[in-house]
């Protein structure tokens, strides 16, 4: 990632992508404490439009609060170096990664007053789990890993350090044949995929946990909004594994994920096996809105 063409927004200021550096000393490098968010922009007949940014930005602000982090950019700053980082590298569609983080002048986990730094860089990147995983639905293993405890890991906030367990439960998943990682709470429900938010579908309705141990997901709340407005009932609850095994239809939900059907778990075929029909439902509204087909959600696209 770090020897390509382009720019990215570093402080303020646009710089070439192969400058974008830091120091070895970097705080958050070495204790974790940084934020970030992941957004979209997608290729739309006016142009790139980026998926709910303005929520975007606001949870990049509120995790940074969460841990005091002292945002030297506001609102308006970053909302606008998103748009940019789009335009001057000539993205008609894209991930963008803005990254909060504590700067070197001082180590230790006492440091304070350090510098908080910003950046946000954009990239080409396609189907997370795959154009098949999208279609067909990928296979997920339940992880060994236990997701967050609400008073170790403050959930609010998109904080680097808490992919640690993600990495672990995602490395595991895969190292055992499998397409990604469902990740339980400290009870034993489930909670979300190494890197998504989960749904199941039973007779009809939507099921997805509460928000006790999992991120607040901007696909997720988008599902949610889109799946009611459609007159299907959802419903955020505990949900056990076995719930899961038995469902009729499965899917994450996430920015790089967008809506990716689940066709195992723990070997248990979920349905039929394959993407289920009201998934395959919101998965095409999804991209529709997404492409700026869809007038009902314009508000959600912010074009570049
Ligand atoms: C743990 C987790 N849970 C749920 C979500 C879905 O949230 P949202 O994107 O707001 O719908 C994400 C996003 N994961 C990001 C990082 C992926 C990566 O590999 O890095 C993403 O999807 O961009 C998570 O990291």
């Amino acid at each position: 990632m770090h020897s390509r063409d382009g720019k990215i927004w570093m402080d303020g200021k646009l710089i070439e992508w192969r400058d974008a550096n830091i120091h070895v000393l970097t705080h958050s490098l070495h204790y974790g404490m940084a934020v970030f968010e992941g957004v979209r922009a997608y290729k739309t007949d006016k142009g790139p439009a980026i998926f709910r940014l303005p929520e975007h930005t606001r949870r990049l602000l509120n995790s940074a609060k969460i841990f005091q982090m002292k945002v030297p950019y506001d609102y308006d700053t970053l909302m606008e170096a998103q748009k940019e980082v789009i335009r001057v590298n000539n993205l008609d569609s894209g991930y963008i990664r803005p990254l909060v983080w504590v700067g070197s002048e001082r180590l230790g986990i006492a440091a304070k007053d350090n510098t908080i730094h910003a950046m946000i860089a954009a990239w080409p990147w396609g189907a997370y789990l795959g154009e098949d995983g999208l279609n067909k639905g990928i296979r997920v293993k339940t992880s060994s890993f236990t997701r967050h405890h609400v008073n170790v890991s403050l959930v609010r906030a998109k904080a680097s350090g808490y992919y640690i367990n993600s990495i672990l439960s995602n490395q595991e998943a895969l190292a055992n044949g499998y397409d990604e990682a469902l990740v339980l709470d400290t009870d034993g429900f489930v909670s979300e995929g190494s890197g998504e938010n989960v749904f199941i579908v039973r007779n009809g309705k939507l099921y997805t946990p509460d928000l006790a141990s999992c991120l607040d997901g901007i696909t997720r709340d988008s599902v949610i909004v889109m799946a009611e407005d459609m007159g299907l009932k959802v419903i955020e609850k505990r949900i056990t594994r076995d719930e899961f095994y038995t469902c009729d239809e499965a899917f994450f939900t996430g920015t790089a994920a967008e809506i990716t059907p689940i066709r195992e778990l723990d070997n248990r075929v979920i349905g039929a096996g394959t993407r289920g029909p009201i998934t395959e439902k919101l998965q095409s509204l999804f991209f529709d809105v997404v492409a700026g087909k869809t007038p009902k959600y314009a508000d959600w696209l912010t074009y570049v």
